[in-house]
């Protein structure tokens, strides 16, 4: 016989499945004080602001937590709608709509979603996953270009919890989806959508959230996956070379970032006589304040003042159902293929790892 000291352990279930749909994060309200508690937590983490960690806390805590909130409470109050943040509900939306597309494909998947920032934080969904008696974890990042400074910092909130945990569900992770043709297929639709309402641009610009250079010396493929998702579009759009120019948004502090940046390429452009100009954000799955107010009201007031006569933002893919089809098609791409032995009956285990903690167990 062999040994069993509690014997509800060897009893299998079958796997449960989650899709854990990751985004950036966003403060819980637009004020200072939430903006500051947000921004600490997410220019603290090394996988986005790569200086020596004592200077940095200086410039962090001395000059950029001081000032910065102030102001980006204010942009984000000019965003804010009466259920939240942006980023936030249309993340939320799409875990729902997932979950239904993925159930009317018979697909027993859980779908949550979670911020790598602020809340709902990463390890509490991963918490309340194991809890449900999940034990298979598919980590979707809403990023379809992969960097260090985004993905990757979505898997070390999925390693430091994984480290911190004693039975681990099986991990996948999806690191990038940039040349998938249902999300490019979703983006060209979402541009002709708007060209058949509105007629042709100009300029087609395409702006992507832009990195520090040095990252793409050391080996990021961000920028060329952006690059490549660009392309792709463009040929799905039939545009020629010089009808469209990619760009990189929202630079941070003074160091070279990818260029040629957004709003300089569209001032330069409303100065050169450019009459319209339409600007679509590939890189962000999710409408948010890096669109709605850096692009649609920023960039669009510099355009406007520098000579262009019209402006077009072309809306993220958000909710759009071809979008949803698409995210759908890259889950089950990567769920595909998982071996369906037996998992261990989490519930029992937590159960059982519950009650030896109440005797005094250590950790
Ligand atoms: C799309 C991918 C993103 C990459 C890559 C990225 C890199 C990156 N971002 C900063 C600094 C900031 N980004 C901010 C907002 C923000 N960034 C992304 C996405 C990427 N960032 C999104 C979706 C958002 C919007 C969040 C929202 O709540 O709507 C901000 C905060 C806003 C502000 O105060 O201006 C900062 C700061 C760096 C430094 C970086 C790479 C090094
Ligand atoms: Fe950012
Ligand atoms: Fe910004």
């Amino acid at each position: 016989m062999p040994f069993s000291p509690e014997p509800t352990h060897s009893h299998g279930q079958p796997q449960r499945t989650a899709i854990l749909l990751c985004n950036l994060g966003t403060p819980d309200e637009p004020t200072p004080q939430a903006v500051r508690r947000y921004l600490a937590e997410f220019l603290w983490d090394r996988r986005v602001i790569e200086i020596p960690r004592f200077i940095w806390w200086f410039i962090l805590h001395g000059i950029i937590l001081r000032f910065r909130p102030a102001q980006s409470a204010a942009k984000y109050a000019s965003i804010w709608t009466p259920e939240g943040s942006p980023l936030k509900l249309w993340t939320e939306k799409q875990a729902k709509l997932l979950q239904g597309w993925l159930g009317q494909r018979n697909h027993q998947v859980k779908v949550r979603w979670a911020m790598r920032y602020g809340s709902t934080s990463i390890a509490s969904q991963l918490d309340a996953l194991k809890a449900d008696g999940v034990t298979r974890v598919l980590v979707l990042p809403l990023y379809p270009q992969y960097s260090g400074t985004s993905t990757a910092s979505v898997l070390d909130a999925v390693y430091t919890w994984a480290a911190q945990t004693r039975a681990v569900p099986e991990l996948r992770f999806v690191n990038r989806y940039h040349d998938h043709p249902g999300y490019i297929a979703a983006l060209a639709s979402s541009v002709r959508r708007h060209w058949k309402d509105h007629g042709r641009p100009d300029q087609l610009v395409m702006s992507f959230h832009g990195v520090p250079e040095r990252t793409l010396h050391l080996g990021d493929p961000y920028h060329c996956e952006c690059l490549k998702t660009g392309r792709l579009l463009a040929e799905q759009l039939g545009l020629t070379k010089d009808q469209y120019t990619l760009t990189f948004q929202s630079r941070l502090g003074r160091a070279k970032w990818l260029e040629p940046y957004t709003e300089p390429t569209l001032i330069a452009m409303g100065k050169a006589g450019v009459q319209r100009v339409d600007v679509v954000c590939p890189g962000f799955t999710s409408d948010c304040l890096e669109t709605l107010e850096e692009i649609n009201m920023e960039a669009r007031h510099a355009f406007l003042n520098a000579g262009g006569k019209a402006f077009h933002y072309i809306p993220c893919l958000n909710d759009d159902p071809e979008w949803i089809t698409a995210l759908c098609q890259v889950a089950e791409q990567h769920l595909s293929g998982w071996p369906t032995q037996t998992a261990p009956d989490t519930q029992a285990l937590e159960a059982s790892r519950t009650a030896a903690l109440a005797k005094g167990a250590p950790r």
